[in-house]
């Protein structure tokens, strides 16, 4: 068995991975129609006995291009680098990605990355593909590159979901926006998860009754506010089911930062300090601002009771929500 390599640097690559299949795309969300182009990549350096890899850039180009509004990741590199360990590629190259390196032409992109750094000998990409300065590269340009320098090309078509629309990453983001993280956990193959370290709250919720585990997520996110069923992952794997609210918490905090909170079920201990992770199975409601505590309190043991239920019927939508949220 060999350890899966996340590579975030140009140094030359570990010879081991020299030579393999490449999945080449960003890969924003690792979404069902990403998947398809994956396997194909998975498939082919089975089929070839060389190793597979991906090719992806960080920070997201779309952040270099317009620093003053980051993208809304749906995974962040380590959790995509997770996702991809999991499906069976042997590395991900996390290539650093900045404005003199969008100005490589695509010749020089093929010529320097994929054949003198990546020595590819197969290449696998979605139908949409493009790359170098301006986007000048496309398949066609891709396709003839190949048969020029010897390697192999394989396109994959778009990937359309039961109803027929193809997936993209932004319609999953719209999704999150309007707190549907049911339709978009469809369109993922799983559900939606964020990770971050457990930070100090105004030590309340204890009094209520409801400790909450708080989590600042990044500022780009866009998850709609309000209450949702989750599962919640300790940094040593162990998994819990839970309620979290996600929001200003108009009853207590008017003017605060909007938090993740969550009420951990059948757990009690010490998690400050600790990267956890959050995955988002069902919207329960919005937030709202109640008169007082008790009241409050009495509206979350209503959400912990629907939570409860909601959870106790779950099961996994496909092997990568299996290893995230089941195993
Ligand atoms: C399931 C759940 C639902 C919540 N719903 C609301 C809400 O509708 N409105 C609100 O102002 N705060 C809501 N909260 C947030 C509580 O006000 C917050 O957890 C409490 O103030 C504890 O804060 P602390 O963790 O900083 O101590 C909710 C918390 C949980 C766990
Ligand atoms: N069941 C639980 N769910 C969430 N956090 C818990 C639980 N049991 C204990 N804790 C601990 O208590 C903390 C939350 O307590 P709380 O009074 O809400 O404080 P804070 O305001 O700092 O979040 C968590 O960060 C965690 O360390």
């Amino acid at each position: 068995m060999t350890v899966f390599h996340r590579n975030e640097t140009r140094d030359p690559l570990p010879e081991r991975l020299r030579g393999g299949v490449v999945a080449i795309g960003n890969f924003d969300g690792v979404h069902r129609g990403h998947q398809s182009v994956l396997e194909r990549a998975l498939e082919e350096a089975a089929a070839r006995g060389v190793p597979a890899l991906v090719l992806t850039f960080e920070p997201h180009p779309r952040t270099v291009f317009r620093p003053d509004t980051p993208v809304f990741r749906l995974t962040p590199a380590p959790l995509k680098a997770r996702i991809l360990e999991g499906m069976g590629f042997g590395a991900v190259i996390e290539y650093p990605f900045d404005r003199t390196f969008s100005e490589l032409s695509a010749s020089d992109f093929i010529h320097r990355v994929l054949l003198e750094w990546l020595h590819a000998s197969h290449v696998v990409t979605g139908f949409d593909f493009h790359f170098g300065k301006g986007r000048e590269g496309g398949p066609a340009f891709l396709m003839a590159a190949g048969g020029e320098n010897g390697f192999g090309v394989t396109l994959v078509d778009a990937f359309r979901d039961e109803n027929a629309s193809v997936i993209s990453s932004s319609f999953i983001r719209s999704l999150l926006g309007q707190g549907d993280v049911s339709h978009a956990a469809g369109l993922l193959g799983y559900r939606y998860t964020v990770e971050a370290e457990v930070i100090d709250g105004k030590k309340l919720g204890r009094t209520l009754g409801y400790p909450t585990a708080n989590m600042r997520l990044p500022p780009e996110v866009e998850l709609r506010t309000g209450i949702y069923a989750v599962r919640f992952r300790r940094a040593d794997g162990s998994l819990y089911d839970g309620v979290a609210s996600f929001g200003r918490r108009p009853t207590v905090d008017s003017d605060g930062e909007a938090l993740l909170e969550t009420f951990v079920f059948d757990f009690s201990g010490d998690l400050y300090g600790e990267v956890c992770s959050v995955s988002f199975f069902g919207h329960l409601r919005d937030e709202l601002k109640f008169d007082g505590l008790d009241p409050l309190v009495a509206q979350i043991r209503k959400d912990e009771d629907e939570a409860r239920a909601l959870l106790s019927g779950v099961t996994p939508l496909s092997d990568i929500d299996r290893r995230i949220n089941f195993a």
